[in-house]
């Protein structure tokens, strides 16, 4: 292809180091990219998200693709909401980092090592509520900012610890302030966390086509499509508190045979913050299937539908 393909990017050292990946595949893939850099009102406003709404990170890059300022966007996948827009499409999912939560703590210290009444930094209900739910008397509060920002409150000694996406630390290089890479049973990630969405317009099949073929992991995608389905059932914002991770695993047919499918867990909370658990096994085909199927479940058990913002 010889058009120059235009990639916006918000300008944070995260949203610049996911673009810069996508820019380079497609480079060594030997197409011609340039990086625009558009700016949301998420990037301007310390609001909490809660305040300024789900999709303040997205919606603008959205607009600029739509109105034909760019031809592609890279979103954090986590940070788009569960309505597709029928204009665009998300043409890859590459293959997905470390899904799972960090702690970054003083000293050294792993989750169970915080004495009670240590405070730990998270803006996400779901962290919070799966924190409070393990009864170690820590006392959780708010947090917003870019993640140099959240670092520095703990390197300050303003707070004890902060949760946080591992995948926005290793794609910063910064693996190495993370004290515990938390175990999905104490804290479920985030529905599509550590995932990317490449997303192009609809009727830019080109673009569309050099996109898949060069960035799609086809197991990323199917556990990002149950993850999101479960959330969507929810009606819930990626800010309620709702975690999913889905993982392609080994599993054996009828013969006895080794056959890969796909299992969902999911956790929900109660309007009391009780946190309830759920979980199946699928076929890979049938992702969003899977994804209602637990979402169903958690309903059953009493979960909260709660419509709030991404966190
Ligand atoms: N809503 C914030 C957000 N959106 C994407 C990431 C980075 C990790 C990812 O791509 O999932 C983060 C930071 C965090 O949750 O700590």
């Amino acid at each position: 292809m010889n058009r120059r393909i235009r990639i916006g990017t918000r300008g944070s050292r995260l949203a610049l180091a996911q673009t810069g990946w996508v820019a380079d595949q497609l480079t060594a893939a030997g197409a011609d990219v340039e990086l625009v850099p558009i700016s949301t009102p998420g990037d301007r406003s310390m609001a909490p998200i809660a305040e300024i709404g789900v999709g303040v990170f997205t919606s603008a890059l959205r607009t600029a693709l739509l109105a034909d300022e760019i031809d592609v966007a890279v979103h954090s996948f986590k940070d788009l909401p569960t309505t597709p827009d029928p204009g665009l499409s998300v043409a890859a999912v590459p293959r997905r980092e470390d899904p799972r939560d960090a702690l970054v703590a003083r000293d050294g210290l792993r989750l169970v090592e915080l004495p009670p009444g240590s405070t730990v930094g998270t803006g996400s209900p779901r962290r919070a509520t799966q924190l409070e739910a393990l009864g170690l008397g820590l006392v959780v509060r708010p947090l917003r900012g870019n993640v140099d920002t959240r670092l520095r409150k703990v390197a300050d000694g303003e707070l004890d610890a902060i949760v946080v996406a591992r995948a926005g630390l290793a794609r910063l290089g910064l693996l190495d302030v993370i004290t515990e890479s938390l175990d999905p049973l104490q804290m479920l990630s985030a529905p599509a966390q550590g995932a990317l969405a490449v997303e192009c317009r609809v009727d830019d099949v080109d673009i569309e086509h050099l996109i898949q073929s060069t960035l799609d992991d086809p197991a990323s995608r199917a556990a990002v499509t149950a993850e999101r389905a479960l959330l969507a059932a929810l009606e819930a914002g990626c800010s309620a508190p709702v975690g999913a991770l889905a993982e392609v695993v080994e599993d054996l047919d009828d013969e006895g045979r080794v056959k890969l499918r796909l299992s969902l867990r999911g956790v929900a909370a109660t309007s009391q913050s009780d946190v309830l658990r759920a979980s199946a096994i699928a076929e890979t085909t049938a992702a969003e299937q899977l994804g209602r199927d637990v979402a169903a479940e958690l309903l059953d058990l009493g979960a909260a539908v709660l419509s709030g913002p991404e966190q």
